[in-house]
Parts: C-alpha cells; sequence; structure tokens
C-alpha cells in the first residue's frame, strides 16, 4: 500500500509588496508576475515529495501585514509551519517581521515554531539594506533556517517550500524526543 500523503498548512507573512505572492507563484505555476497587485488572502494547494514521502501543501498567502496587525487565530491554529517573508532591500520590512515573529512566538506560547526566513529581491543586491548576516543572525537566534531567494529569477523558490516541509518534520521530531518518557 503506498505510503499515505501528508498535509501540511504553511502560512507565508511578511510586510506588503516583498514578493509573497511572487514566490507562492513560481513555486505553484512556475511564472514571475512583474505587475503589483495586493493580495487580500489566497490559498494554493501541490502535491509535493520530500525523499519518499508525499505531502499535500497547502499555502496561505497572505495579506501583508506590519508591526500593528493583530494576528488572528486563523494565522496559529491547524497551522503546522510559516515562510516569513522581507525584502533585503528594506530594512523596514526586516524589522516587520522580527514583531510578527514575536507575536507568533508568544501566541503559541514560547515553544519553537517551524519557520523558513526568507530575504527575497535578491537580484536588486545593488539597493541591499539588509545584510545577508543580519538575516541569518535573526535565523539564528529562532533556530529557523535562513534563505535569500529571488521569485524574479527563480532563485530558491522551490527550495523554500521543501524546506518548510523538513522544517515541520524536525521541530515535531525534536519536540517528541523533549517529551518522550523514560522507562528506567
Ligand atoms: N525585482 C524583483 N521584484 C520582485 C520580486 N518578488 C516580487 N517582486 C515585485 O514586487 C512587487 C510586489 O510583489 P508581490 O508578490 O505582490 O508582493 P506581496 O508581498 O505578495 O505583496 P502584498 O500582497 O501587498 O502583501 C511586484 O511588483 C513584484 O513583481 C523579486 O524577487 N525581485
Amino acid at each position: 500500500m503506498p505510503p499515505p500523503v501528508r498535509y501540511r498548512k504553511v502560512l507565508v507573512l511578511g510586510y506588503n509588496a516583498v514578493g509573497k505572492t511572487s514566490l507562492v507563484h513560481q513555486f505553484v505555476n512556475g511564472e514571475f508576475l512583474e505587475d503589483y497587485d495586493p493580495t487580500v488572502e489566497n490559498t494554493y494547494s501541490k502535491i509535493v515529495t520530500v525523499g519518499k514521502d508525499e505531502f499535500h501543501l497547502h499555502l496561505v498567502d497572505t495579506a501583508g501585514q506590519d508591526e500593528y496587525s493583530i494576528l488572528p487565530y486563523s494565522f496559529i491554529i491547524g497551522v503546522h509551519g510559516y515562510v516569513l517573508v522581507y525584502s533585503i532591500t528594506s530594512l523596514h520590512s526586516f524589522q516587520v517581521i522580527e514583531s510578527l515573529y514575536q507575536k507568533l512566538y508568544e501566541g503559541y506560547g514560547k515553544i519553537q515554531l517551524p519557520v523558513v526566513l526568507v530575504g527575497n529581491k535578491l537580484d536588486l543586491s545593488t539597493d541591499r539594506e539588509v545584510k545577508t548576516a543580519e538575516g541569518k543572525k535573526l535565523a539564528k537566534s529562532w533556530g529557523a533556517t535562513f534563505m535569500e531567494s529571488s521569485a524574479k529569477e527563480n532563485q530558491l523558490t522551490q527550495d523554500i517550500f521543501i524546506k518548510i516541509i523538513q522544517e515541520i518534520a524536525r521541530v515535531e521530531n525534536s519536540y517528541g524526543q523533549k517529551h518522550r518518557c523514560h522507562v528506567m
């Protein structure tokens, strides 16, 4: 009997116009859209194979948030992992990500979260406002994975969504190990 297809719900969060829709659209449809059309909320589904396992990845592309956004319960309940996106050309979008993470972390009761932190618009590195080292450092402080991508040039767009599936498994396993009973 083939192994069951596992369901994973992943939210893509971040400030306005950082490229959330563009990353998801590249991943699901394999194309880049130059036009900016602010998102209200869109969902996408894709079957993804990671190693020997198949996953039904349900992606929620959210409307941009800022540091004042109140995150609804639907951003926490039933969500397996998060892709947090900023633009390397916007320091403000990076600061918004720090505040969004804190809200999620507190919403979950301060446990480790499966997160991939993404610095997008790598093709615009001449206008860079956030150093690679700063992104790496922030992700490390959360115990998360860090990547820099370009939705425009299709750089690492597939890897981001494979990585979040792997992160969900990794965090679930480490949580299971910490809380496993030992029979002496
Ligand atoms: N050069 C470049 N432009 C990008 C990249 N990703 C997105 N863009 C452009 O940035 C603009 C915003 O992209 P979106 O994908 O709509 O951004 P978003 O984060 O979904 O925006 P909201 O829906 O407002 O939250 C669009 O004009 C895109 O074409 C990238 O990697 N490089």
